[in-house]
């Protein structure tokens, strides 16, 4: 139907804003404890502590293999991978503060490609 078209549409447009947001986080100078997921052998205690990990390279694939049912669907993993960094990391660490910092640039593009109504 005509609905249905225009809905497709919009999903469309939706899944290319949040392809060329993961790409702007990807190339933020902040980004580098996230481009990859967390080394557990680095960090023994990760998977203990943290029950769904989630970083940049998950979140790239699940788009490209249209993973991903909304915007808000997407926009939950980012969370859960900056909610994950501040459950296992503090504040003041390198980590921490480049996790604040990303959210920040994130929430950012978020409303500027989907303005709250
Ligand atoms: C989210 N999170 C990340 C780390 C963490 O230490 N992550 C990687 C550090 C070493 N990796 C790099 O420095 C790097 C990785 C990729 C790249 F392209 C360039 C540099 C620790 C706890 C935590 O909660």
């Amino acid at each position: 139907s005509k609905k249905e078209r225009a809905n497709k549409k919009k999903e469309q447009r939706d899944l290319q804003a949040c392809k060329s947001i993961v790409q702007e986080l990807e190339g933020h100078e902040d980004a580098w404890p996230f481009l990859l997921p967390v080394n557990t052998r680095q960090f023994p205690t990760y998977k203990k502590i943290i029950k769904k990990p989630m970083d940049l390279s998950v979140i790239k694939k699940k788009l490209e293999d249209n993973l991903y049912k909304s915007r808000e669907d997407y926009c939950e993993d980012l969370r859960l991978m900056f909610n994950n960094c501040e459950t296992f990391n503090e504040d003041d660490s390198p980590v921490g503060k480049a996790g604040h910092n990303l959210r920040s640039f994130f929430e950012t593009k978020w409303n500027e490609h989907f303005p709250p109504t």
